[in-house]
This record gives C-alpha cells, sequence and structure tokens, in this order.
C-alpha cells in the first residue's frame, strides 16, 4: 500500500491523491470473490454468472441433417444415375430412418430431417424436377452440386465433448441457446450478491414525498438501482439516513452484517454533517479515500467486517462515474466473474478543453457525432457541474482525459468509453 492510500485531508493537492490506476490496483489487490455456487434452471439464469465449465455431451447436432426442404441421395451415385433418382423415402424432422439409400435411389428430405444412411448431398426442392412413372415417384437432381452440398454435419457447431463456455462468464442470451443445445437443463451459477443502498443527507426526500426549500429528490438511489440491475445482485434499501452520526453508525453495521456490499452515497466528504466515513473508520477498515479523478473525488472503499463497503459522492454525476469505474468492476469480481474494465476506443474530439488541470483524470459526459465530412466524432456536454443528471441523460459514454493532459484540442484523439462497454445503455 502506498502511503496515499488512507489519506485523511480531503484539502490535498491532486498530485498527493490516490491515481485512478492506483485505485484499481488495490480494489483488484484486495478483493476476491465471495459469492457460493447454487442450482438453477436455465430459464433463470439469464446475467448469472457461470460457476461450472461447460463441455459438450455429445455433438450438436447429433446427426447430420438436412439445410434445406429438398431431395438426398449419394453424390457418387449421380454419375451412374445421370441425377434420375427413384424416391424411396421421405423424411420429416423428427422422424429419423435406418433405411439405407439404394444406389438408384433419393429419399424427400425436409430442413432439419436426419439425412437417411448412406445419403451425403441434398438437392434443393426448387431446383429439382419431380414426375410419377408406372406409379413411383422420381426426381432430377441438378448437375454441378459437390458432395456434401446443403447437409450439415453431425458436430459441426459443437463436437462431443468440446468446451462451450468457462466458469466466470455472464450469461447472454446466446449462451443460454449453446447450453441449451447440448441438453443441459440446470446449471451452476454463483449466487446473486446482495448490496445494500443506503442514501444519507437530512435534504433527501424519495420521491412523492412532498418537499420544502431546500430539499433535494433522491435521484441516486434510483440511479444505483438501475445501475445494480445490469449486474448479478439482489438488492436491500436501507433508505434515507439523516446526517446523524449515531443512526449512520448503526445502520451501516446492521447493513454489513446483512450484505455482501454496503453501497453509500452522499456524506462522503469530510464536512461537518458527512458521518460516512467517520463511521467506516469506526466499524471497519478504510482502504482508500480521495482520489485524483474528477468527478468523484471522496470516492471511499473499505471493509466492515466481511462486508466490501463502497462510499460514493452524493453528486449524481460523481455516483455514477465511480460505480461504473469502481464498484461495477468490485461486484463483477466479488460475484466470481473477475475484474471487468471497459472496453473504449479512440476516436475525434469535437470539442476544445483550453485548459485542464494536470495530475488528475478527468471523466467527461460524452456523446458520439459525426463531422462535416461523415466521420464520427465525440461531443462533450459543455456544462461540467457535478450535478447535472441531464449531462448524464444525453452521454452515451464517458470520455477519459489522462493526468497528464493539460488541453485539449478539437480533432485531436480522445478516449470514449461507450456506456455499452460497461453493460449499460
Ligand atoms: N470543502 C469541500 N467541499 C467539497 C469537497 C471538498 O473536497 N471540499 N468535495 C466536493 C466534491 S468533489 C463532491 S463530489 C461533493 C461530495 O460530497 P458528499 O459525498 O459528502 O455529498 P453530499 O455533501 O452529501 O452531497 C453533495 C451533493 O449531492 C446531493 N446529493 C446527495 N445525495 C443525493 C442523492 N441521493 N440524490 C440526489 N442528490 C444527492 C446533495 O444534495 C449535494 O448537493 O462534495 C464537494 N464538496
Ligand atoms: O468531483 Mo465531485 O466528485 O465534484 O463531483
Amino acid at each position: 500500500m502506498t502511503d496515499k492510500t488512507l489519506l485523511d485531508d480531503c484539502f490535498l493537492h491532486d498530485k498527493d491523491r490516490l491515481r485512478h490506476d492506483e485505485a484499481l490496483a488495490i480494489l483488484k489487490d484486495r478483493l476476491s470473490p465471495v459469492a457460493s455456487r447454487e442450482t438453477v434452471s436455465l430459464a433463470d439464469a439469464l446475467e448469472r454468472i457461470l460457476a461450472e465449465d461447460i463441455t459438450a455431451p455429445r455433438n450438436v447436432p447429433l446427426a447430420d441433417n438436412s439445410a434445406v426442404d429438398g431431395y438426398a441421395f449419394r453424390h457418387a451415385d449421380f454419375e451412374t444415375t445421370g441425377g434420375f433418382f427413384r424416391l424411396q423415402q421421405r423424411i420429416a424432422a423428427g422422424h429419423a430412418t435406418d433405411i439405407a439409400l439404394a444406389p438408384w435411389a433419393a429419399a424427400r428430405i425436409f430442413t432439419g430431417a436426419v439425412m437417411p444412411p448412406g445419403a451425403d448431398t441434398v438437392a434443393m426442392q426448387e431446383d429439382c424436377e419431380t414426375h410419377q412413372q408406372d406409379g413411383h415417384d422420381f426426381v432430377i437432381v441438378p448437375q454441378g452440386l459437390k458432395i456434401g452440398a446443403n447437409c450439415r454435419k453431425a458436430g459441426e457447431d459443437v463436437a462431443e465433448g468440446a468446451a462451450v463456455l468457462s466458469a466466470g462468464h455472464c450469461l447472454r442470451p446466446q449462451d443460454l441457446a449453446a447450453i441449451a443445445s447440448t441438453g443441459r437443463a440446470r446449471i451452476d451459477v454463483y449466487r446473486k450478491l446482495k448490496v445494500g443502498l443506503v442514501s444519507t443527507g437530512d435534504e433527501l426526500r424519495r420521491p412523492g414525498d412532498l418537499m420544502n426549500l431546500g430539499d433535494v429528490y433522491d435521484s441516486n438511489h434510483f440511479l444505483l438501482r438501475g445501475l445494480c440491475a445490469a449486474l448479478p445482485v439482489e438488492i436491500e434499501d436501507f433508505g434515507i439516513l439523516k446526517d446523524d452520526a449515531a443512526l449512520v453508525e448503526v445502520t451501516l453495521k446492521d447493513a454489513a452484517s446483512r450484505c455482501d456490499v454496503v453501497l453509500t452515497t452522499g456524506g462522503a466528504s469530510r464536512g461537518d454533517e458527512d458521518h460516512i466515513l467517520k463511521a467506516l473508520d469506526t466499524l471497519g477498515k478504510r482502504h482508500m479515500w480521495q482520489l485524483a479523478i474528477k468527478p468523484g473525488r471522496p470516492m471511499m472503499f473499505g471493509n466492515i467486517g466481511a462486508s466490501a463497503f463502497l462510499g460514493l459522492p452524493g453528486n449524481p454525476v460523481a455516483a455514477m462515474v465511480c460505480f461504473l469505474l469502481y464498484v461495477r468492476p468490485v461486484i463483477s469480481l466479488l460475484a466470481g466473474s473477475g475484474f471487468c474494465e471497459p472496453q473504449g476506443f479512440e476516436v475525434p474530439a469535437a470539442f476544445d478543453v483550453p485548459t485542464k488541470k494536470p495530475d488528475r483524470r478527468e471523466f467527461y459526459r460524452g456523446y458520439l457525432g459525426t463531422d462535416e465530412t461523415g466521420a464520427t466524432v465525440v461531443h462533450k456536454f459543455m456544462r461540467d457541474g457535478s450535478g447535472l443528471i441531464t449531462g448524464l441523460r444525453e452521454a452515451d459514454g464517458l470520455i477519459e482525459i489522462p493526468e497528464e493532459v493539460t488541453a485539449i484540442r478539437r480533432g485531436e484523439p480522445v478516449r470514449f468509453l461507450p456506456f455499452s462497454g460497461f453493460g449499460i445503455r
């Protein structure tokens, strides 16, 4: 641990605060997965984290089958028959046959039906001619089909014994389809983490309540609840706490005894009415506080017993940025799917920032657009206030500006972290 980790002075210069990369390193270092396993039905497994490796117990598809509605034949018989086959059998999907094709014969076959023994090629019905003669049905298949045409091979999707998915993977609809295709009905996943949400501040009211002058609706609760919805967690709402040191302490103690993660907003800095830090120091251990980032400077991380404690700033923009940068990877790690860092890419800035303070990393609200040539550029939400929910609403990602940058000129590449890279929209 560096001696910057437990900073006790919120009036420090940024160069003395913990840098973003140092904060990430502490989170990775101090945490390990906590979630136990449970077995669930595939129907309940969406967005859950796989706790076992999945291999295919059998070929998918199980048998060679037709990719089209048409006529199945043995390619080698084309020469001798001139493509003129007598229809020997009819095979629909779900009605496999063990009758081998005679050398003079073809089978009427439908998409998904198992190829009859001996057949290796299928002609599409639109390309064939059929007729009857002497009470028999015949088909003329076209020239030029390659051996194996329109035939799907057993195991061509997944071969028996092949790896399908690994433990730690967060299950998407297409993953569930892959598991279902192997025949598994129940799988082992990690238990959902329990996350306790706490809002603090005398000024806060829940939407629907009456408001007095100076009151603020608790928008952060809904922000965090929504952000958590993209993660494998269950939420327990500990409501709004008044700025009362004893109440904050007793509630955090209770929350920590019941939850894997306690997530607070507000009261994170060192005002007379900010009690979160003191409660953390009394009940557990502080691992970091005061980061060299904007927004989100008073971000706090610690533990109260076995529970991870994450104290977010009260300003909504700082709360969301810190959730995406720190809380989401922490939850992901504790829940069994590793510390997930956002994907981003470089894109030219459609804005100027004449001066930026050095020594801190800044995250602007950004949205993609095109310039006059049609090239992709990123716009910055022009107002910087950390209380402006409008900027979060209008953005479709964050623009990440490193510590050493002191100005940005239009056209220069900047790193854009789309919200989709954080698993949200
Ligand atoms: N003297 C200093 N003042 C402040 C500093 C500092 O270093 N020295 N840091 C500033 C920064 S940066 C931030 S961010 C804020 C964060 O402070 P707190 O976490 O203690 O948050 P509060 O003071 O409780 O609230 C800040 C702001 O956000 C509103 N808020 C709080 N909770 C909610 C909620 N659940 N939903 C919506 N809005 C909420 C609150 O009403 C305040 O307006 O401190 C700066 N000050
Ligand atoms: O940096 Mo605060 O985190 O102003 O919102």
